[in-house]
C-alpha cells in the first residue's frame, strides 16, 4: 500500500531525511514516531505530494508520488497542523463543498455526512459556523473533511495535539475503526501512549533516520522494556551513543 525506498530530503545543506526505506501494509494502522524535528512531517508531506524528495521514491497504492501526484492525491486524505477552516461556513457547508470537489453527488454527500456524524460525533459542529468552534470541534471537522471522499489512505500528522481528553478519545476510537482491508492509516505522533493504543506497527525516526520498525510487542521484546516510551528512550540513547546521525549533506 505504501512503499518508501531510499528516501532522502535535504533543505539546503540540512538533511531532514536520510535513506529511509519501509513499507506499510493494507489493513494496518501504522505509526510514524519520533521526537520534534525527527522528519515525520517532511516524510508525510512528500507522501501527500506537497514536497518532492531529494532522492528515493514513495509509492502509494502503486502510484509514484512524483509521476502520478494527481492519482495519489485522490487516494489519500490528510490531517495536519494547518487547521484552517472558513470561519463563516458551518461544518455541514464545509463538508458539502469538499464532497462536491471530490465529485460526490448530493445524496452521496448527505449519506457520508450522516455516517461521519455518527463516527466522529460531529453533533452541533454541523450547524455551527467554524469561526465559533473550540479546538476539539475544529479538529473533528478537519478530520471529517479529510475523509469525506472515503480515501484508502488516511494520513494523520499530530492530529491529537491540543485536543482535550474527550476529543482525543473520539479521535483515537475513530482511528481504530479505520483498520480495514484495503485501507491504511498513517498515524504520526510523538506521544507514545497514543501509538501504543492504536498502531499495529510503528516506525521510529530520529534525526532523519529510521531507527526501528516493528510491532509494539516486537519492539518491547527487542529492548526488554515495559512500555513503548521506555523502549523509545532506550533506542534513541543507543543511537546517540553510537555517534547519532550525521545530518550534513
Ligand atoms: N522548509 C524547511 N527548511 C529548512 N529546514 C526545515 C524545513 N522544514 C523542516 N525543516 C527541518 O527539518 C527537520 C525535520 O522537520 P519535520 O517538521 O519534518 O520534523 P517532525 O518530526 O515533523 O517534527 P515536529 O514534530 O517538530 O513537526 C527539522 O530539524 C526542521 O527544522
Amino acid at each position: 500500500m505504501l512503499d518508501i525506498q531510499h528516501l532522502s530530503k535535504s533543505y539546503g545543506q540540512f538533511l531532514a531525511l536520510r535513506d529511509v526505506s519501509f513499507q506499510a501494509r493494507d489493513g494496518e494502522v501504522f505509526g510514524l514516531l519520533g521526537p520534534n524535528g525527527a522528519g515525520k512531517t517532511t516524510l508525510l508531506r512528500i507522501l501527500a505530494t506537497l514536497l518532492r524528495p531529494t532522492s528515493g521514491t514513495v509509492t502509494v497504492g502503486g502510484l509514484d508520488t512524483e509521476r502520478h501526484a494527481e492519482g495519489v492525491r485522490r487516494l489519500i486524505g490528510v490531517v495536519n497542523g494547518g487547521m484552517g477552516l472558513p470561519a463563516r461556513l458551518t461544518g455541514r457547508e464545509i463538508l458539502r463543498s469538499f464532497a462536491e470537489l471530490y465529485g460526490l453527488s448530493r445524496e452521496q454527500a448527505e449519506a457520508r455526512i450522516t455516517e461521519l456524524d455518527a463516527r466522529l460525533e460531529l453533533g452541533r459542529t454541523l450547524d455551527t459556523r467554524a469561526g465559533e468552534y473550540s479546538t476539539g470541534m475544529k479538529q473533528k471537522v478537519v478530520i471529517a473533511r479529510a475523509v469525506i471522499h472515503d480515501p484508502a489512505v488516511l494520513v494523520l500528522d499530530e492530529a491529537a495535539s491540543g485536543l482535550d481528553i474527550f476529543a482525543r478519545r473520539t479521535l483515537l476510537d475513530f482511528v481504530a475503526q479505520t483498520r480495514a482491508p484495503g485501507r491504511l492509516t498513517l498515524y504520526s505522533t510523538h506521544v507514545m501512549s497514543e501509538a501504543e493504543e492504536v498502531c499495529d506497527r510503528v516506525a521510529i525516526l530520529h534525526e532523519g533516520q529510521l531507527i526501528v520498525l516493528g510491532s509494539i510487542p516486537e519492539i518491547l521484546a527487542r529492548t526488554g522494556e515495559r512500555s513503548l516510551e521506555r523502549a523509545f528512550f532506550e533506542l534513541v540513547r543507543s543511537v546517540d551513543a553510537r555517534g547519532g546521525a550525521a545530518r550534513a549533506v
